[in-house]
């Protein structure tokens, strides 16, 4: 391609339902749940075929990213406002770094892929779509239940053949359990949360999304004042479902979010014995117990007669909830924040 590629890792979350192994210093993306390397450094791993590579990140986080990252450039956002602000600032820092405009490949940075080749080649792939059609592009995963923590695409055909991607008729940010169902009954499929899209493109569908001010106040020269003025909101929710110009390209990669305790189990599920998942190490006795998730490398865990459960301990905390519960683990972290414990 005739245009640089630059890749965007999104790690200025908490990961906050990834608690207690999550906490306000040391979040999820910087630990390595099962590998060796953490997941940052996975996600840069990934992405070795672009022309530059930036974390996007908040202040506080900036060491662990040189440690974990040593090969990216970082860009610090004024103030953490979620990933709409975030993607918005990076497309307007990195608009005009190069002769001609870049296209940015924008991705989490606590994902799990089995098949990293092929993941790279949709990724290039989903940039080429990106200059192709000047919108925005995001790849979409086959769902295999209505789970409730996604986003969903419903395209407007379901053949991809011909030229690899289909236009976006409708775009639903983490729907509740009835209207997911409904979604992959019809043929809906999951948003990865990875994009695509030039630093152009983006700003143009911010600009008509809650994100104007601070596209104005980029424009003008003043950061700090567009993050003030927006409030905290997802690029799902701010632009993604507002857009009439997004396109979806497939990935079938053996692709999930560790997002998680849940998704933590079923991806290191291939480690796990029969009655318990021993996926971070720390020892566990399990009698008469099923499809718990155990993750405490620290602890020697018991578990009797319990099934789907989540047990994690790190350092001094205990986290012990229903595995369905997961998305809810949320909660928890709120309320640690209010009692300054997080
Ligand atoms: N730089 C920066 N990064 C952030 C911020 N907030 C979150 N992130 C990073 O952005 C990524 C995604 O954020 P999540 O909060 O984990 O998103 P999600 O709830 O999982 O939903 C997104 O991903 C799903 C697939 O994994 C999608 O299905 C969904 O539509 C959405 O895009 C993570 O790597 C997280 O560290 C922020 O303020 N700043």
């Amino acid at each position: 391609m005739d245009r640089p590629i630059v890749a965007c890792v999104l790690a200025g979350g908490t990961g906050s339902r990834l608690y207690p192994a999550s906490r306000s210093d040391r979040p999820k993306q910087f630990h390595s749940f099962g590998g060796e390397r953490s997941l940052l450094s996975r996600t840069m791993d990934r992405t070795a075929f672009a022309d530059e590579r930036y974390v996007l990140t908040r202040d506080s986080f900036t060491d662990e990213i040189h440690d974990h990252a040593p090969e990216a450039g970082v860009l610090v956002e004024p103030d953490g406002k979620d990933t709409g602000p975030a993607l918005v600032y990076a497309a307007w820092r990195l608009r005009d770094r190069f002769e001609r405009e870049p296209v940015l490949v924008c991705l989490p940075s606590d994902h799990h892929v089995a098949d990293e080749a092929v993941f790279a080649a949709r990724l290039e792939r989903a940039a080429e779509i990106a200059v192709e059609t000047d919108g925005l592009v995001t790849l979409g995963v086959e769902p295999t239940r209505p789970a409730t923590g996604y986003g969903y695409i419903v395209p407007t055909r379901s053949d991809f053949d011909e030229d690899g991607y289909a236009a976006v008729e409708r775009f639903t940010e983490k729907p509740d359990r009835e209207a997911a169902t409904r979604l992959v009954d019809a043929g809906a499929y999951w948003n990865a949360g990875i994009f695509a899209w030039t630093p152009s493109a983006l700003l143009q569908d911010a600009r008509d999304s809650p994100l104007a001010p601070l596209v104005d106040a980029l424009e003008d020269g003043d950061p700090d004042g567009g993050f003030d003025a927006v409030d905290s909101i997802s690029v799902d929710y701010a632009i993604m479902e507002r857009s009439t110009d997004v396109s979806v390209t497939p990935l079938s990669v053996g692709w999930d979010d560790l997002g998680t305790w849940d998704a933590v189990g079923r991806v290191f599920e291939t480690t796990r014995d029969d009655t318990a998942n021993d996926l971070v190490a720390g020892e566990i006795l399990s009698i008469d117990a099923a499809n718990n998730v155990v993750a405490a490398p620290d602890s020697h865990v018991s578990v009797l007669e319990v099934d789907d459960l989540i047990v994690a301990a790190f350092d001094d905390r205990i986290l012990v909830a229903p595995r369905d519960a997961s998305q809810r683990v949320r909660d928890v972290v709120t309320r640690l924040r209010d009692r300054d414990a997080f």
